[in-house]
C-alpha cells in the first residue's frame, strides 16, 4: 500500500572492520519496509554527509533526522528506498568549549584524506549491502558538500591511504557548500576561523587545499553517471559567502550542458545550519533532485 510506506531505523551500524569499533565509523540507516517491486527502478537511496567544518563534535550523522522526517512524509517518499547518514573521523578541535579533542583520540585527529576515506568506506558498505549502484543521491552540508564532490574527484587517488572506489551517485544535493577552500579562507570574516580548521583538516600546504577544492574537479570527465546537481545556498548564512555557490555553478556548467542533465541553484531561508536543523531546506533539495531523476529515468 503506497500510503503505508514505513522505514525501519537502525542507529550506528558499523561500516568498518577495524577492531576498535569506533562510533565515528558508523552509519544510521532508515530502510523502506516495502517489498522491492516493479517500482524499484525509480527508487533511490538518499545518503547524507554532515558538516561542522571537519571538526565540530556536536554535528554528527543525526543532523539528517529532521530532513528524513520531512521526506518520509513527502509526495516523493515512494521514490525513496532508504536513507543513510554517515559518520566519519573528525579533525582536531582543541579549543572546543564543551568537548575539546584529545591528541590521542583516533576519532578526533583526522587529516585529509581520512574524512574522505571514511565517507567512501561508508558508501561502499551501503552499496555492497543494498546493491543500489549509482541509484543514490549524496546530500552534503557545508564540508559535507565538499566531501560529496570529493567522492567523485578522488576515485583513483593513489597517495596516502587507499580510498575505496565507489560508484558515483546520479545526483548531488549540496547545501552551504565549501567549494573553493582558498577562497573560503580569503573571504573569512573577523575573527578569522577558516585558516585554523582548514589547516587542521588539510595541513598547511595550500596546494592540497586547492587540489581538494570541488571547483577544480573535471566533472565532464569524472561524473558520467551524474544527472542532477542541486546547489543550495542559505539566505542568511553567517559563515559562507554567496561567492562559493557562484564559483561552483561555473565549475559545473560544462558538465551540465549534456542532454538530460540538470544543474539548479536554489536559495533557502535561514542561517548556515537551519536547512538541516529544520529539515525543510535539505528536503527541498532532495525533492528537486528526485523530480528530475524520476521524470527522466535512465536505463543505464
Ligand atoms: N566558520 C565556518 C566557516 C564555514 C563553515 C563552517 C564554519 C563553522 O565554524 C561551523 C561550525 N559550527 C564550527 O564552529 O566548527
Amino acid at each position: 500500500m503506497k500510503q503505508n510506506t514505513k522505514f525501519k531505523y537502525s542507529e550506528a551500524v558499523s561500516y568498518s572492520d577495524d577492531a576498535q569499533g569506533l562510533k565515528c565509523h558508523t552509519v544510521d540507516i532508515w530502510q523502506s519496509e516495502l517489498p522491492v517491486g516493479q517500482e524499484a527502478c525509480s527508487e533511490y537511496w538518499i545518503i547524507f554527509i554532515h558538516g561542522g567544518a571537519w571538526r565540530d563534535p556536536e554535528i554528527t550523522s543525526s543532523f539528517a533526522e529532521a530532513a528524513v522526517a520531512v521526506l518520509q512524509d513527502s509526495t516523493q517518499k515512494h521514490n525513496i528506498r532508504g536513507f543513510a547518514s554517515i559518520n566519519y573521523r573528525l579533525s582536531s578541535h582543541p579549543n572546543h568549549p564543551a568537548s575539546p579533542s584529545h591528541p590521542e583520540d583516533p576519532s578526533r585527529n583526522a587529516v585529509h584524506p581520512d574524512h574522505l576515506c571514511d565517507v567512501q568506506n561508508g558508501i561502499d558498505y551501503l552499496q555492497k549491502r543494498f546493491q543500489f549502484g549509482s541509484r543514490y543521491i549524496l546530500v552534503g552540508h557545508s564540508c559535507g558538500a565538499t566531501l560529496a564532490f570529493q567522492t567523485i574527484n578522488n576515485q583513483k587517488q593513489s597517495s596516502g591511504m587507499p580510498i575505496k572506489e565507489t560508484v558515483p551517485p546520479q545526483a548531488i544535493v549540496s547545501a552551504a557548500g565549501l567549494y573553493d577552500l582558498v577562497l573560503l579562507r580569503d573571504s573569512d570574516s573577523e575573527p578569522p576561523s577558516c585558516q585554523g580548521f582548514l589547516s587542521h583538516a588539510f595541513g598547511s600546504d595550500e596546494e592540497v587545499w586547492r587540489s581538494q577544492s570541488p571547483v577544480y574537479g573535471n566533472y565532464d570527465a569524472t561524473w558520467s553517471e551524474g544527472r542532477v546537481a542541486v546547489l543550495l545556498q542559505c539566505s542568511e548564512d553567517e559563515y559562507v559567502s554567496p561567492m562559493q555557490l557562484t564559483v561552483m555553478e561555473k565549475a559545473l556548467q560544462g558538465w551540465s550542458r549534456k542532454e538530460g542533465r540538470l544543474l539548479v541553484c536554489l536559495t533557502v531561508s535561514g542561517r548556515h545550519d537551519d536547512c538541516w536543523k529544520m529539515g525543510y531546506g535539505l528536503a527541498y533539495g532532495v525533492e528537486t533532485a528526485l523530480d528530475h531523476l524520476v521524470a527522466k529515468p535512465s536505463h543505464g
